[in-house]
């Protein structure tokens, strides 16, 4: 079967847990979705669905690539009927001044021949708002909330607007609340005032899920968007208000159970991770790696197999490399912050080949790089959506891999409830 009807919406997502992310919020809207690992092949056979979320690793990569592959992915969903293109980047905004919002951000802005762009990363069911350009984590801004702290992209300023100047060769405006408040036609009146201006980007802050509907069906009239979660809420509704997408359709995911031992990997240094790791203890082995042995070479993942082998048959186990700032810190200053999070992110894909190969079918991982790299290791062409762990978290159900049905959790660092590793696992069977 091919893909028998256009597109809805095409989304190109910066990480694999915020395309899952997306997935999931726009599975629960009602669009059939399908996340794909990377740019799939031309002919890529799928189920008839309304959204495909292309999963780059894009977030923390040199700009110039991070643009070349968002330009792919972008003509692949334009060549299956996408005319809205979102790009997902994360709720806390993570980027450098380097990029890669900006960059990515303007080139798909030239190919789409927009004027301007609506830019928001509010997803207030996760605590994300945005009010007059600054984000909010909960009740703090950016800056003080622990996205401080990252040890890629530690967020400094809170203020949207400057942060995505810094990064974009367009100048950058705003939509206020008050604009928002008055409705989609003011909204489209302050878009149309700020393009003659010559401004190509307009952070728009939103506060309630009603915002994201106005923005949502505002940015329908535009090609691209960039945003997280939120925004795709927003646009889902519109496209099933607009009925360009039946809501009733059922999803393709089947609820068959996997079984096999399951395991946890944690390569998130995030205080959420930290603290669903602490729970974690109570109820299941926790291996925490030495981060020193694992930048040391490979015998330290070798040492976690060989601990995980001796207790996958009786429950579940959790190996984690997590640590807290200071730890984090100190190990960046002795080996540099890229080498120490690549030499980390490779053990945790290591670990999680050598799990697969002894059995383990159903597999939790925190962290948005960390996820990366196990998916990426374990050659996963795509994901279907299924039940929702926490906000933003689904099971997935790995397609196209020829080892068997296996199933995925794909956690952002910073989401889910203390008891995140157990939750995870009652719903993967
Ligand atoms: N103990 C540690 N010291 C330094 N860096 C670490 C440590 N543990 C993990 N890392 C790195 O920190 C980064 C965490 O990023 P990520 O996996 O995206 O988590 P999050 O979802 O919280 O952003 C990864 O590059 C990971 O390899
Ligand atoms: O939007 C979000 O917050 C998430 O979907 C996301 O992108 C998570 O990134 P990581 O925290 O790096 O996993």
């Amino acid at each position: 079967m091919t893909v028998a009807a256009k597109l809805s919406l095409g989304c190109i997502a910066d990480d694999y847990t915020g395309a899952s992310d997306l997935a999931n919020t726009l599975t629960r809207a009602g669009l059939r979705t399908v996340q794909t690992i990377g740019v799939p092949a031309a002919d890529l056979v799928l189920p008839e669905v309304d959204a495909v979320v292309v999963s780059l690793k894009s977030r923390s990569i040199e700009a110039g690539l991070a643009v070349t592959r968002s330009r792919a992915a972008e003509q692949w969903l334009r060549g299956r009927g996408a005319e809205h293109i979102l790009f997902k980047i994360c709720s806390t905004f993570d980027s450098t001044d380097a990029g890669n919002i900006g960059p990515v951000m303007d080139a798909l802005r030239a190919d789409s021949g927009d004027t301007i762009v609506l830019v928001t990363p509010a997803f207030p069911e996760t605590g994300r708002t945005v009010y007059q350009g600054n984000l909010f984590v909960g009740a703090v801004p950016l800056n003080e909330s622990p996205l401080k702290d990252h040890p890629l992209n530690p967020m400094h300023d809170s203020n949207l607007v400057r942060v995505l100047a810094r990064q974009s060769k367009t100048k950058v405006g705003l939509v206020d609340l008050a604009t928002l408040g008055r409705g989609v036609d003011a909204v489209r009146a302050k878009l149309a005032d700020l393009a003659a201006k010559g401004i190509g980007a307009a952070v728009v802050d939103a506060v309630f899920d009603r915002d994201l509907e106005i923005i949502g069906q505002v940015a329908l009239d535009h090609r691209v968007s960039v945003g997280a979660s939120g925004i795709g809420l927003g646009l889902a509704r519109a496209l099933v208000a607009a009925g360009k997408v039946k809501p009733d359709a059922v999803n393709a995911m089947q609820d068959m159970a996997v079984g096999g031992p399951p395991a946890c990997l944690a390569g998130s240094c995030s205080q959420a991770t930290l603290q669903q790791i602490a729970s974690a203890e109570k109820v299941m082995p926790v291996l925490h790696l030495d981060p020193e042995r694992v930048v040391a070479g490979k015998d330290e993942a070798q040492r976690a197999l060989a601990w995980a082998k001796d207790r996958i048959g009786d429950g579940p186990i959790l190996i984690a490399s997590s640590a807290t700032p200071d730890e984090v810190a100190a190990l960046q200053s002795r080996h540099g912050r890229d080498a120490a999070g690549h030499a980390i992110e490779q053990a945790m894909a290591d670990i999680a080949d050598g799990l697969v190969q002894s059995g383990v079918r159903r597999l939790v991982v925190a962290g948005g790089e960390t996820s990366g790299a196990v998916v990426d290791r374990l050659r996963i062409p795509g994901f279907l959506v299924g039940a929702e762990i926490a906000a933003g978290v689904p099971v997935l159900r790995a397609v196209g891999i020829s080892s068997g049905d296996m199933l995925l959790a794909l956690k952002s660092g910073n989401f889910g409830g203390p008891e995140f590793f157990s939750d995870a696992l009652a719903l993967m069977r």
